[in-house]
């Protein structure tokens, strides 16, 4: 590959400032910034994670931090990026700075690039619409949308990603992107936003040597040509990688052991008596020696370099102290500092909204498989349960008419929550960094995720009546029975959405699915009576809605029922008694299941508001 293959095409930083808001004057201008960070500390409970590290990255320069694994790469990474934060049980302390100005990394956090080891993208989205996306809502609202989509169409030629611009991302049902293609689309995500300082995680995990070098190769262009300062963790870096990089910042056990120059490492590590062999890969050897040999004889690797750096790049002063007490400050309270200020989202809320909208539908009816699953899994039960329960609610027999209700009821139940639970810890990580980004806000995300779930779930439980009420032959509202299966699946999905959003991981997710639902047939009434249960658990019944469904729906087929003096008006009248359900009850059932999937809902807002507001990892 040769060097203008690789050659990317950046717009130079705008004068009004869409890259790190920081005053031009303060950053020198048409020169990029400059990172700098003093004594950082990391603490988690009582384990020192890092301890006082120091270091300066300029821009045009791209820094690899390496080191063994659990070492401390990632919290270094993190912390700059502003990924994590101090909290109850984490203390980080130090100073980071940008051009010589302290600042927040967590209050400027909006406005760096931060590229996660995880293609956090959607797998029905193409390049250009993932690369689009970011632009519409990050890039400052005035520049009309034709320069956006000028700026993206550069971005896709530049990542070598055209021929692909319209490939889905793909996933592991659905090929789409190569690896390599995947990372690109990434970076270009963030890269649209024209940063001047960009993180990356493990850029060349998951790449073959041709796709990790032109990474690098990539990132190193940008630097260069458009003054950006590019910082990314690395594992094992090839010797032509190596090369690629200005500076390597190497970490043991939680210290800076070598934070300088690439090409200053030989002389660093002969001065400290272990010599880099002739051809030999000089990140494998540091890398070996940082595990082999005692922390103190690594540290003079460090100290053998100090006096090589130039005077603008030597540690501060670690004091009597050794650097600790009296020189560090929380960061946390560092963010009074205009150069802290976090960007806020870009583009107006109705504009949020109509993307989001948009983005969401598409990947819903582009997964054709997950569709056809969606729709044809409820169709095929219902279509068992209407042969197996046939002509049951014309007869005298309401004990199988209520079995016939329980079943289709319990069915909307899980299978309304199914696809939400296994879909959305995938999806989580797209939310966390999209959030953390400021590109949108969670009011617009969550209003989103609704307007296309609403009337999806609409048409299933109008498909599902369609089914089972006629060939049951049940005597209820038909409409009733079709909102009632319509609340009970939106209050699942709720509930899903609130497992996803704590969940890390879908199989988390699965794993905690049966701890929600499966109380909710203990308290629906039908296996035990409510006022049967021990008085200091019955307030769970407030948390299940399919005891309020079932209240509603037995009330809608047996309450008209119940009032003949029939041997079928007795037996409705005694399952009526037998559940305890209040005809003159059914707006409070109906108050609770709006409130459960209003409740759920907003709990599931928190939980990823919060957790994105604290630590993105
Ligand atoms: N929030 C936290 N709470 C407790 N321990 C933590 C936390 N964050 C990191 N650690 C611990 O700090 C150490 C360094 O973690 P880190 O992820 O930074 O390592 P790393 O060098 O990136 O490793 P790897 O290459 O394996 O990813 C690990 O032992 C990790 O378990």
């Amino acid at each position: 590959m040769t060097k203008n293959q690789a050659n990317v095409v950046m717009p130079a930083a705008p004068s009004t400032d869409v890259a790190l808001d920081i005053p031009r004057t303060a950053r020198g201008a048409g020169k990029g910034p400059t990172l700098s960070f003093e004594n950082l500390s990391f603490k988690a409970g009582s384990r020192e994670i890092l301890k006082s590290m120091s270091g300066v990255i300029k821009s045009g320069e791209v820094v690899a931090i390496m080191g063994p694994s659990g070492a401390g790469k990632t919290s270094l990474l993190n912390i700059l990026a502003g990924r994590v934060a101090s909290d109850r049980t984490k203390t980080i302390t130090g100073r980071v700075l940008v051009d010589g100005h302290e600042v927040d990394p967590v209050g400027f956090r909006s406005q760096v690039a931060y590229v996660m080891q995880q293609d956090a993208l959607l797998p029905f989205t193409t390049p250009r619409e993932a690369l689009r996306f970011s632009a519409y809502l990050r890039r400052p609202r005035a520049e009309p949308r034709a320069s956006k989509d000028g700026i993206v169409d550069e971005m896709l030629e530049s990542l070598r990603l055209s021929t692909c611009a319209d490939t889905f991302v793909g996933n592991e049902y659905v090929k789409g992107l190569s690896g390599g293609e995947k990372k690109r689309t990434a970076i270009g995500v963030e890269l649209v936003t024209e940063p001047s300082i960009i993180f990356l995680d493990e850029p060349t995990s998951g790449l073959d040597s041709y796709g990790a070098h032109s990474t690098i190769e990539m990132l190193k262009d940008i630097a260069v040509s458009h003054a950006r300062l590019c910082v990314c963790t690395i594992h094992q870096p090839s010797s032509e990688i190596f090369a690629l990089f200005d500076k390597v910042i190497f970490v043991s056990r939680g210290q800076v052991a070598y934070a300088g120059a690439a090409s200053g490492l030989h002389a660093a590590c002969a001065s400290a008596g272990m010599p880099i062999p002739p051809n030999y890969n000089p990140s494998d050897h540091v890398m070996y020696k940082l595990q082999m040999e005692a922390q103190e004889k690594v540290m003079a690797i460090r100290e053998a370099n100090l006096a090589a750096l130039p005077a603008d790049e030597r540690p501060p002063s670690a004091g009597a102290d050794g650097g600790k007490g009296a020189a560090m400050r929380a960061i946390a309270r560092l963010s009074n500092n205009a150069l802290c200020e976090r960007r806020t989202v870009q583009a107006p809320w109705a504009l949020q909204l109509w993307l989001l909208y948009k983005r969401e539908t598409l990947n819903v009816l582009r997964d054709r498989g997950g569709l056809i699953a969606r729709y044809s899994i409820p169709l095929f039960l219902n279509l068992l349960n209407g042969l197996i329960f046939f002509r049951a609610g014309e007869g005298n027999d309401i004990a199988t008419v209520f079995g016939a209700l329980v079943q289709i009821f319990i069915s909307a139940m899980f299978g309304s929550a199914q696809p939400m639970i296994l879909a959305f810890p995938l999806e989580r990580p797209i939310f966390l960094r999209e959030y953390a980004t400021n590109t949108y806000s969670g009011s617009a995300y969550f209003l989103s995720k609704s307007a296309v779930d609403l009337p999806m779930s609409l048409s299933l439980a109008l498909m599902a009546l369609l089914v089972t009420y006629w060939l049951i032959g049940f005597q209820g509202s038909f409409i009733l029975f079709v909102l009632q299966y319509w609340i009970i699946g939106q209050v699942s999905v709720s509930a899903a959405l609130l497992l996803g959003s704590l969940a890390q991981s879908t199989e988390v997710a699965m794993q905690v699915t049966p701890l929600v639902f499966v109380p909710q047939l203990l308290f629906a009434g039908f296996f035990i009576k409510i006022t049967q249960i021990p008085v200091w658990l019955r307030w769970a019944q407030y948390l299940c809605s399919l005891k309020f469904t079932l209240n509603l729906v037995m009330a809608n087929e047996f309450g008209d029922c119940a009032l003949q003096p029939t041997e079928r008006g007795a037996q409705c009248a005694f399952f009526l008694d037998a559940n305890q359900v209040q005809l003159d009850q059914q707006w409070r059932d109906a108050g609770i299941l709006i409130a459960l999937f209003v409740g759920f809902q907003l709990l599931a807002y928190l939980a990823l508001t919060t957790k994105a507001n604290g630590n993105v990892q």
